[in-house]
């Protein structure tokens, strides 16, 4: 781990899907990202909003190697995540976890809660306690009982707070939330995004956060990048984005955003 460097650094980074008979703009595949550099402080929360189908989702999965970039460098804690072993991106998934958007399809239906997070200590050859296991729990707000329970047996919210839990198992240094919210109830949403905004304060880990929603986006980010058809068209400081957009893509976003959802 390197001090100094940014724990997310991406470098013109592109992706090309193949797409097999595609034509016109799809012709030579479909360039989902194209030339995006952004960076990551420690301890930060970098937004990431932009319309459906921009390329949120496939720039946050080339930050933690799930998708492997066409062109370009993505570098976390200083490290060329192309030019990692084996070993090395084991390190790096658990240096990076992801929280996705539907935590019943991330959860699998016939592992109780104990299985689940077992099963991350063991993928990277480490045991547990029950003790460790329910002191986990309580840092994302359940209580030991849910270590036996199955997926059906817990609400929308507390599967949620089960994958964050998954996530910080192996005490990452940047997690990756992919619109963690917006499969949940209006009314739990606000506590699960409270319940990241506390990870990051008192854990000094960093996000990157990663919603169609703007408003989600600025209580909670400490900065935005704002994606249109590939690429970041605007980055800055949330409430300096919020108050003054300057690309049009990211004025059309804030006009979309009702005033009352929009904190002063
Ligand atoms: N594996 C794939 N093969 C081909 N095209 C893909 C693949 N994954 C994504 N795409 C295309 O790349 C573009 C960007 O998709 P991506 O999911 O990154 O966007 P997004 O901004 O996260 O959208 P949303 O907010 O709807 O989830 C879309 O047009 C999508 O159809």
């Amino acid at each position: 781990m390197s001090a100094d460097a940014p724990i997310l650094e991406m470098t013109d980074v592109s992706k090309r899907f193949r797409t097999p008979g595609g034509f016109g703009r799809r012709r030579n595949g479909f360039l989902a990202v194209d030339g995006v550099s952004l960076r990551v402080e420690r301890g930060e929360a970098l937004g990431l909003v932009g319309e459906s189908g921009s390329g949120k989702s496939t720039l946050a999965r080339m930050a933690n190697g799930l998708v492997t970039p066409t062109s370009g460098t993505v570098r976390t804690d200083g490290q060329d995540v192309a030019a990692l072993s084996r070993r090395g991106l084991r390190r790096l998934r658990r240096n990076v976890a992801m929280v996705f958007q539907d935590p019943l399809a991330s959860l699998n239906p016939r592992q109780t809660v104990r299985q689940t997070l077992e099963n991350v200590y063991r993928a990277h050859g480490e045991t547990t306690s029950t003790g460790e296991l329910v002191a986990l729990l309580e840092s994302v707000g359940l209580g030991p009982d849910y270590l036996g329970r199955y997926p059906h047996e817990a609400s929308g919210g507390q599967l949620q707070r089960v994958a964050v839990a998954r996530a910080l198992a192996l005490k990452p240094d940047l997690i990756i939330a992919d619109e963690p919210t917006s499969a949940l109830d209006v009314s739990v949403r606000a506590q699960i995004l409270n319940l990241l905004a506390d990870l990051q304060r008192d854990q000094g880990i960093s996000f990157l956060h990663v919603s169609h929603d703007l408003a989600v986006i600025r209580l909670y980010s400490d900065r935005v990048a704002v994606m249109q058809r590939g690429r970041v068209v605007e980055t800055g400081p949330s409430d300096e984005i919020f108050r003054s957009p300057q690309h049009p893509c990211t004025q059309a976003l804030v006009a979309a955003t009702p005033e009352a959802e929009l904190p002063t």
